[in-house]
């Protein structure tokens, strides 16, 4: 079995960070530990929100505990992802570090989530800078949306081809793997929703349907990211696991639109997650 150090948010309700992508890690047969960046109520996308940002140290606090009972080696992979406060970030990457000198085949999946504006996620300030000159370096695995995959790149991305450029420089700057989570505007065709995954073996392009919500569900990208890496590590090749995820999370979608809620339905999606009904396939663009 995999274990994975899962290091971003906890929301009592709904499903974001870490309650978006433990379930599905887990039933795909990965053992989650999962450490809080912050505890709220609830996403941020409400507009309002109650619960605290986690202070900086118990994340050193917590890797140092589990260092002391001498599991630490067991770690394959740390993945990041909603992060409370720009101090976090240095110690997240420090908590890769550790895990590193105990299991130097451990991987790191820096899901760079950043602020929309656009959108109403709030995201604390100096992580966006911290993303940038910390983390994209030490990531094995980056999984940008459009607006992160801008400020990684420094380019304007304005279109499908810029898109490729912006993730091939992304390739120059640590990653091995570069997901784009979401390619919104700038996908090859409006009424789809696209994906691109670049190794150093080519680029790949996804698309599925886009279904027409009231309200966005929010956790997608953290469903995205952890379905990702449970299938890395569970020994798929990139595009078999980059397939399975645009799957598991089309159906993820299907559901939770079907039942009209605004939240994600993972749990009524369990089966799906696993096996999903829908077969999008990956096409070699580069
Ligand atoms: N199949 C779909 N149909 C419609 N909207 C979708 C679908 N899949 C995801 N979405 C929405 O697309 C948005 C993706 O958000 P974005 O910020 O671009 O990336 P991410 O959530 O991956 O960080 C979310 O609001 C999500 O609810
Ligand atoms: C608490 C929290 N965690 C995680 C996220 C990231 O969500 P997504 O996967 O939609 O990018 C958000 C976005 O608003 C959030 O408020
Ligand atoms: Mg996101």
């Amino acid at each position: 079995m995999k274990h994975i150090l899962s290091i971003q948010s906890h929301v009592v309700y709904g499903y974001a960070g870490n309650k978006s992508a433990t379930f599905p890690m887990q039933l795909l047969g990965v053992d989650v530990w999962a450490l809080n960046t912050v505890q709220f109520s609830n996403h941020t996308q409400y507009g309002k929100w109650t619960g605290m940002v986690i202070p900086k140290e118990q994340i050193g606090e917590i890797v140092r505990g589990i260092d002391e009972i001498n599991a630490l080696a067991e770690c394959d992979a740390v993945l990041s992802g909603y992060i409370g406060s720009a101090e976090q970030v240095a110690e997240i990457v420090k908590a890769f570090e550790q895990v590193k000198a105990r299991n130097p085949k451990a991987v790191y999946l820096c899901d760079p989530v950043m602020g929309h504006p656009d959108k109403g996620c709030i995201v604390a300030d100096g992580v966006k800078e911290g993303l940038i000159n910390l983390a994209m370096a030490k990531a094995d695995i980056i999984t940008p949306n459009l607006v992160e995959l801008r400020e990684l790149s420094g380019l304007a991305v304005e279109n499908f081809e810029q898109a490729i450029e912006a993730v091939k420089v992304l390739l120059t700057k640590g990653p091995k793997k570069v997901l784009v989570k979401h390619l919104s505007r700038v996908g090859k065709n409006a009424d789809q929703f696209e994906m691109l995954l670049a190794n150093e073996d080519g680029i790949w392009h996804i698309s599925r349907p886009l279904h027409a919500f009231p309200k966005e569900p929010v956790g997608v990208g953290d469903l995205t990211a952890g379905i990702f890496l449970a299938n890395v590590l569970n020994g798929k090749s990139d595009i078999d696991a980059f397939e399975h995820t645009a799957n598991a999370v089309n159906d993820v979608m299907e559901i939770t639109h079907q039942s009209g809620r605004y939240e994600l339905q993972t749990i009524a999606a369990r089966e799906v997650i696993l096996v999903p009904k829908s077969h999008y396939q990956a096409v070699k663009i580069a």
